[in-house]
């Protein structure tokens, strides 16, 4: 099977490129690399060109989410065995590859969610490294989303995908990309919709957490969740509103898992103290926004 480098970057559809664009650059503290002659708007949190991508849509949401594969072997290998599992990659245009600062990169739709999932191996290196504003956000860290058939969306990851599962709690799962240490960078939560749950950035310290909760309670940004601890990945954690309602997360220290002779996936008890070793409540508008753009699934269920 084929290896990741990492969960590269997320597109989101956004109401308001300009408004989010400075939510995203101030309240998030990601570096603003460019917005395109079509209202795309690049963000970065590394020395990749980037790792978040706002696009202007009447109907704000998840576009797509994009992971790096090691090289342009791995890259090869997965494209082979997507054509042989009859997933129809599909690849994308010289245009939009040099749009994104991308060298080779296909797409497939995951079949249960509709979420249309990038691989890439190239992305342009930028010179300058990322310096914080005000958080020390170290990489994009995972995206999460609810789906209808987790059974099957669980099934699609590990066995098309090459993802394992860290962690169980009831039917939902928190997956790596192998071989990426860390405890997550996808998870699935059963729902009775197809949806984004929310979009995880990693911070450096905890002061960055204690920081942050301070800077969004002197806005008018909703806090939707926290600071607390989550049992599965053992990070602290805070939650909140993006402009159109969809929900980010920041978190702090995560499990890593080693290559080799790994921990095998625990069934965790479904209880809220397992979300929140704290003790924490989310609030109603926590994870409820984020439609998925809709996509054709090419590929035979
Ligand atoms: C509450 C959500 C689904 C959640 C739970 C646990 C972790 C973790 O262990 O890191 C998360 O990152 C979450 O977002
Ligand atoms: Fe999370």
């Amino acid at each position: 099977m084929f290896r990741y480098k990492k969960i590269g970057y997320v597109a989101l559809n956004v109401s308001d490129v300009e408004k989010s664009t400075e939510f995203y650059d101030q309240m998030v503290g990601l570096q603003h690399v460019e917005t395109n002659e079509k209202g795309i708007s690049f963000f970065r949190c590394s020395n990749d060109h980037h790792n978040l991508i706002l696009y202007p849509s009447q109907e704000p949401g998840i576009k797509r989410v994009g992971f790096q594969l090691e090289n342009d072997k791995q890259l090869e290998l997965a494209y082979q065995e997507f054509v042989k599992n009859g997933l129809n990659p599909r690849e994308v245009s010289q245009e939009e590859q040099k749009e994104l600062k991308q060298g080779r990169t296909f797409r497939i739709v995951e079949p249960n969610t509709g979420l249309e999932l990038e691989f890439y191996s190239k992305m342009m290196h930028m010179i300058k490294n990322f310096v914080p504003k005000h958080t020390k956000i170290q990489r994009l860290g995972h995206v999460v989303l609810n789906t209808v058939d987790v059974d099957s969306t669980i099934k699609f990851f590990t066995e098309q995908l090459n993802f394992i599962v860290s962690d169980h709690l009831g039917e939902n799962a928190w997956l790596r990309c192998f071989p990426n240490p860390y405890h997550h960078s996808f998870a699935l939560i059963k729902n009775t919709e197809n949806k984004l749950h929310h979009v995880n950035f990693m911070v450096e310290d905890i002061d960055d957490i204690g920081i942050a909760r301070n800077r969004v309670l002197n806005s008018d940004v909703p806090i939707a969740f926290g600071p607390g601890r989550h049992e599965p990945s053992e990070s602290i954690f805070f939650y909140f509103l993006d402009p159109d309602g969809m929900t980010m997360e920041y978190s702090f220290g995560m499990e890593e898992f080693p290559e080799e002779n790994a921990r095998d996936a625990r069934l965790l008890e479904p209880s809220p103290w397992t979300l929140d070793r704290w003790g924490g409540k989310p609030s109603p508008e926590f994870a409820s926004k984020g439609k998925i753009e809709e996509k054709l699934s090419l590929i035979e269920k």
